[in-house]
């Protein structure tokens, strides 16, 4: 579906992002993690064309067949919003205040030729599927009328109005409140065709996607399915960001937690340690426990 390959990213003849090769599959879910600047939006941005003035892309990255790097402004315009969408952090800013939100689902729409009868019909059937209550009472709000959640809803549906076949995501949650931001990951979960999504939060990311890709300084230091980066991380950064976050990595001496051990079917889908414990040892054999948010995991140690 995705291959980037080679991809290079200057500004004033500076490195921004070196030599970044990795592919997505159609139906993947990849995630893109990294701590801040390490390079993760100008990635995406360059396969949106939509980089910063000044800021200039080099290598290849394809979309199927078609080229999105040194092409033609007028030849992504084309694809973007068609064959690929992206939803940003804050939707406030990505939606226009004076239009109401029905309009700007169909707006998309119509600038790839559908009529507007049909693209009104469409607009109603997006809101319903990024699960908005009340979509034709939705279709008329104006976005200050309605919450950050489904304001990001919306962009979602904006961005699937076209079935692109790859949907780029950059911390669409970020913004949001815990609940909200869980319901949110799991609709994007179910209706991506194939997904890029970017995040600082290793939680997140293991809770969306099924392969990581680590970026750090710029370049990918380390790439893998989830599981097995999360468990077995090769790269000194990757076990840095573990150690950081609440997973975690091997030989880590995971917190203990009291009471009952927890029923099968507890743990959250996409769990990065499924019920196993990481520890690599006999006596951690058991599974582990959701510790409240419903990503993060420890050890439930009946000898403790
Ligand atoms: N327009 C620009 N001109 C020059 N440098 C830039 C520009 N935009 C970003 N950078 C620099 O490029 C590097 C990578 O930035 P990028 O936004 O891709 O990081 P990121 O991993 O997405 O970070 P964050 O999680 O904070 O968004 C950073 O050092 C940043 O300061």
């Amino acid at each position: 579906m995705l291959t980037v390959e080679g991809l290079t990213v200057r500004a004033d003849g500076v490195e921004l992002v070196h030599d970044v090769s990795f592919a997505i599959a159609p139906g993947e879910r990849v995630g893109l993690i990294g701590e801040s600047g390490s390079g993760k939006s100008l990635t995406a941005l360059s396969l949106m064309g939509l980089l910063p003035e000044g800021v200039t892309a080099s290598g290849a990255a394809r979309l199927g067949a078609r080229d999105l790097v040194g092409v033609p402004e007028k030849r992504l315009k084309d694809l973007r919003g068609r064959e690929l969408s992206m939803v940003f952090q804050e939707p406030m800013t990505a939606l226009n205040p004076l239009m109401r939100v029905g309009a700007q689902v169909a707006e998309v729409m119509t600038l790839h030729g559908v009529s507007r009868a049909e693209a009104g019909r469409r607009a109603l059937a997006l809101l319903e599927r990024v699960r908005l209550p009340e979509p034709a009472q939705i279709a008329r709000a104006y976005p200050h009328q309605l919450s950050g959640g489904q304001r990001q809803r919306v962009m979602l549906a904006i961005a699937l109005a076209n079935e692109p076949g790859l949907l780029i995501c950059d911390e669409p949650t970020t913004a949001l409140d815990v609940t909200v931001q869980k319901q949110m990951l799991e609709l994007i979960a179910e209706v991506a065709p194939a997904l890029l999504f970017i995040t600082h939060d290793l939680a997140v990311v293991a809770s969306v996607c099924e392969r990581v890709i680590v970026m750090y300084g710029g370049r990918v230091v380390e790439t893998g399915p989830i599981r097995e980066v999360f468990t077995h991380p090769r790269h000194r950064y990757t076990e840095g960001l573990l150690a950081a976050s609440r997973l975690t990595p091997r030989g880590t001496r995971l917190p203990t937690i009291k009471g009952s051990v927890p029923p099968a079917g507890a743990f959250p889908e996409g769990c990065v340690f499924g019920n196993r414990c990481p520890h690599a040892t006999p006596r951690c054999d058991t599974p582990p426990a959701l510790t409240g948010d419903g990503h993060a995991h420890a050890c439930w140690h009946p000898a403790d």
